[in-house]
Parts: structure tokens; C-alpha cells; sequence
């Protein structure tokens, strides 16, 4: 039998007291599958996001249907879900996503033990999921507190602890927007090794940046006022943008790039 979709949401609506900023959002992503979210700031892209992980602000009220893995989950916050409903969730923000409180290595190794590993085998999976995630020297990494890292290197341990849980589901909001751009590069590309296809994950990325979106996903939703307004396969979408929202932000990544260029001149 085929898999379930790694992600279902259908007619999403959330209300925040008298405003209606997730308006009626369908999203199907495939087992393995990479959809980006894209659209500009205040669209809706992080309500949904936190509808799918099951962590809507409390003044939220949410209607409509999310399954994950086949299993619905729209009113089942994140530490309620069964574990195959489970979401990995990475945020822009690394340093409020781990407990300031406690060492990186007992936080990493937490789901590993809840999941039935030995302590000998958590420990040796820590060290496997850092040095998969680029940080190569694990030990003084574990020893540390959140706060003592940098955030290209908190970044990578959020995505280890996302990993860790084995789920089958990535939620990735803006994960690289804090980040240098060559940090935002290894990141990404990390992303890209670790989700999608047969074994990983698969993946909803969020983003304002389309060329991100494209290089990074099969299939992009474009969201515009919160109403999901185009969606299709990443390559047609940038060739061929037929909404006035996904065409401005094509618009606004040429600007980027005329700007670079311009500069560059200026520079040399
Ligand atoms: N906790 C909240 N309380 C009140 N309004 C909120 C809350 N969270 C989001 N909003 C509002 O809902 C709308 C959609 O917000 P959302 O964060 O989903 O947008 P976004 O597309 O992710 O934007 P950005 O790219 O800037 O993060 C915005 O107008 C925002 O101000």
C-alpha cells in the first residue's frame, strides 16, 4: 500500500479575535516530498506553519483539517500528538527553540531515550546527528548551553534534535533568515541533504525568498493575504508566475540581484 501523505491540510482557516489571516489553506505534500510556502511578510505562512506543528498561539482559533502521516492533528497541540503525528520544527529563531537551562547533549539525547534507545546508544546517535549536521566536534558542543553556541551552530543542533525525533514531517519557518549568507548556504544545503527522497522526511518550507523556494523544493504554494493564490511545481511557478503576489516577489529578488551586481561594479 502506498504511504499516507507526509502532510494533508485542508480549507485551514484560523481566526485571531475578529482577523482572519489563514483563509481556507489547502497543502498536500507526498511522503519524502519538499513543498515551499512562500510569500511575503504577514501573508500567513507562520500561522499555518504553527497549525501544522501544533503550536498556535493560544488566542487562535483554528477550523478546517490537518492530517499528518494520515492522522489528524489540527486540534492536538505538538506534545499531545501520537508519535507518528509527530513535526520536527525549525524556526528562525534557534535560541528561544532549545531550553536555555540544560546542556545540548541532554537535550539531544531526551527523544532518543524516550523512543527506547539505550544510553549508550543515544549517546553514539548524538554523535552520529552532530557530525551529520556539519558539526564535526561534537564533544564541546554537547557540554554547552544553548546560549554558548553561535547561531549557524544552534541552527544545525535544532535541525539534530528535529532529525532525532524521526519524523516524517519538517517544518523549516525561515530557518536561515538570522544566519550570514554563507551560514544560510550550508544550512541549506544541509536541508537539502537530510529531507525529501525514500529515507528522510519530507519537508514545508517556509520563506519569503522565491529563489530559496525553488533551489531548495519540488513544489512551491504561493500565499498572498492569507489564501494560498498560486501553487505548482517549483520550475513552472518561477518561469511562468501567474499571480500579481509570486510575480512582486520575483520582482523584488531581481531588485536584490540588480543591486548586487550594481555594487559589485561600484566595488571593483
Ligand atoms: N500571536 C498573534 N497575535 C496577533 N496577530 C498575529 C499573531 N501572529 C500573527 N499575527 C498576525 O497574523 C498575520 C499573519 O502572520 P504570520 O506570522 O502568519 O505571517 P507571515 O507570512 O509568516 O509573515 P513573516 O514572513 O513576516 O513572518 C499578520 O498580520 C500578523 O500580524
Amino acid at each position: 500500500m502506498a504511504d499516507p501523505p507526509a502532510l494533508s491540510v485542508s480549507d485551514l482557516t484560523v481566526r485571531l479575535g475578529s482577523a482572519t489571516p489563514v483563509a481556507g489553506v489547502d497543502l498536500h505534500i507526498r511522503a519524502g516530498g519538499r513543498l515551499a510556502l512562500l510569500g511575503a511578510s504577514g501573508s500567513g505562512k507562520s500561522l499555518t506553519a504553527a497549525a501544522v506543528a501544533g503550536c498556535l498561539p493560544p488566542i487562535a482559533r483554528a477550523h478546517g483539517s490537518v492530517q499528518v502521516g494520515g492522522t489528524e492533528v489540527l486540534h492536538r497541540p505538538a506534545a499531545r500528538r501520537a508519535a507518528a503525528a509527530r513535526v520536527g520544527l525549525v524556526v528562525q529563531d534557534s535560541a528561544t527553540a532549545l531550553n536555555p537551562m540544560a546542556r545540548i547533549g541532554r537535550q539531544l539525547r531526551e527523544p532518543l531515550r524516550r523512543r527506547g534507545l539505550s544510553r549508550a546508544a543515544a549517546a553514539a546517535e548524538v554523535d552520529l546527528l552532530l557530525r551529520g549536521v556539519g558539526l564535526n566536534d561534537p564533544e564541546p558542543i554537547l557540554r554547552s548551553h544553548p546560549g554558548a553556541l553561535s547561531g549557524g551552530q544552534r541552527q544545525r543542533v535544532c535541525l539534530a534534535l528535529a532529525l532525532a525525533c524521526e519524523v516524517g514531517l519538517l517544518v523549516a519557518d525561515e530557518p536561515t533568515t538570522a544566519l550570514d549568507v554563507v551560514t544560510q548556504a550550508a544550512v541549506l544545503e544541509l536541508l537539502r541533504q537530510r529531507t525529501g527522497g525514500a529515507g528522510g522526511p519530507a519537508l514545508l518550507f517556509i520563506t519569503h525568498d522565491i529563489a530559496v523556494a525553488a533551489s531548495l523544493c519540488d513544489e512551491i504554494a504561493v500565499m498572498d493575504a492569507g489564501v494560498v493564490v498560486e501553487r505548482g511545481p517549483a520550475a513552472q511557478i518561477v518561469a511562468a508566475p501567474g499571480h500579481p503576489a509570486t510575480r512582486r516577489l520575483i520582482d523584488s529578488a531581481h531588485d536584490i540581484e540588480r543591486d548586487l551586481v550594481a555594487a559589485t561594479r561600484w566595488a571593483s
